[in-house]
């Protein structure tokens, strides 16, 4: 008889975190505690996670065990992050964060109640815990999203798309909403290439997907997941809406005044679009708008064709 294995599973993070003290639900009335302990516990604490929003939220419940808060505010601007702790309040200091002439972001205490010198120098010498973590999920959150963009075009990429597409699917499946795709592809994009030269090609590549973002709603997302191929996810869009964003593209192409050598190129675009269909899959959403895409090019091209 084959003896049972026993398998064993620790999560490192936790049982890292535990025997730091911080049980990782937030504690109703945590310890004080002295200025140089906390140092000393939120260096390593704060090392446990390579997620911004992680760090900030761990560092404003902890730093309340010395300096009582109401909030605490956080941003960066290029890397689009906003995050707020806590309900807003009457005062508040703030510190703008540079580590070696490196920018990482603004930091806003807040409380009901002024901050006295004391508080201020105990918030400042607890704030210095916080620099290298916050500069490495920095570093960690532009590299995750360089992989997820297309360079050149600056909009989603084939792995972004796939990854949005299977999410937004679930969500509008479950908060029973519509949701519409438009495919669509530069038409005769290769003559570009051949007769003013890759450069050009990609320039063109750029003020087209420029333009596609101009004319779309910031919710709407925009992936390139081809040579000169493009998807457009439009959220909560049935297909009557999905069919007047595709018009608006279109239109949006054909009045794009791209100059080469002085002179403006004629451009234009061809889209299939399709909305997604009660228990439909991502592929199926995805051949449907393909198909219709097709049925574009076959007509004509500089048009819109609706997937069945
Ligand atoms: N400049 C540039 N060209 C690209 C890139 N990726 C793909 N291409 C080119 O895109 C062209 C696509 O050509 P086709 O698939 O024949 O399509 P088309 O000429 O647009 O014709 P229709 O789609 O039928 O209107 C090819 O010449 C590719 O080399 C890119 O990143 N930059």
């Amino acid at each position: 008889m084959v003896p049972p294995i026993q398998t064993n599973t620790i999560d490192f993070d936790a049982a890292k975190l535990q025997r730091l003290g911080f049980s990782g639900k937030r504690q109703p009335k945590l310890r004080p505690i002295s200025l140089a302990e906390l140092r000393r516990q939120l260096t390593l604490q704060l090392q446990t996670s390579l997620e911004v929003e992680r760090i900030v939220s761990l560092f404003f419940s902890e730093v309340q065990r010395l300096v009582p808060l109401d909030a605490l505010g956080y941003q960066h601007q290029s890397s689009d992050l906003r995050l707020e702790y806590g309900s807003r309040s009457n005062h508040s200091a703030g510190y703008r964060l540079t580590h070696e002439g490196e920018y990482l972001g603004e930091l806003i205490f807040r409380r009901n109640q002024r901050f006295d010198e004391h508080e201020l120098n105990q918030l400042e010498s607890l704030l210095a815990t916080l620099l290298f973590p916050l500069r490495n999920a920095l570093l960690y959150r532009a590299a995750i999203q360089s992989a997820l963009r297309d360079p050149l075009t600056d909009t989603g990429n084939r792995i972004a798309m796939e990854q949005t597409l299977q999410r937004e699917v679930d969500l509008a499946r479950r908060n029973l909403q519509p949701m519409s795709v438009l495919m669509l592809d530069i038409d005769h994009f290769k003559r570009i290439n051949d007769e003013f030269g890759h450069g050009t090609g990609d320039e063109v590549l750029k003020a087209v997907a420029n333009t596609l973002k101009t004319r779309l709603r910031n919710v709407d997302m925009v992936f390139r997941f081809g040579g000169e191929e493009f998807l457009v996810l439009l959220s909560g869009t049935c297909r009557e809406a999905a069919a007047l964003v595709g018009e608006r593209l279109r239109m949006g192409i054909l009045e794009l005044q791209h100059l080469v050598q002085g002179r403006p190129l004629d451009l234009s675009i061809s889209l299939g679009c399709a909305t997604l269909l009660p228990a439909e899959s991502v592929e199926s959403l995805l051949r449907r708008a393909d198909n219709a895409l097709y049925v574009a090019k076959r007509e004509g091209r500089n048009r819109l064709s609706m997937a069945g």
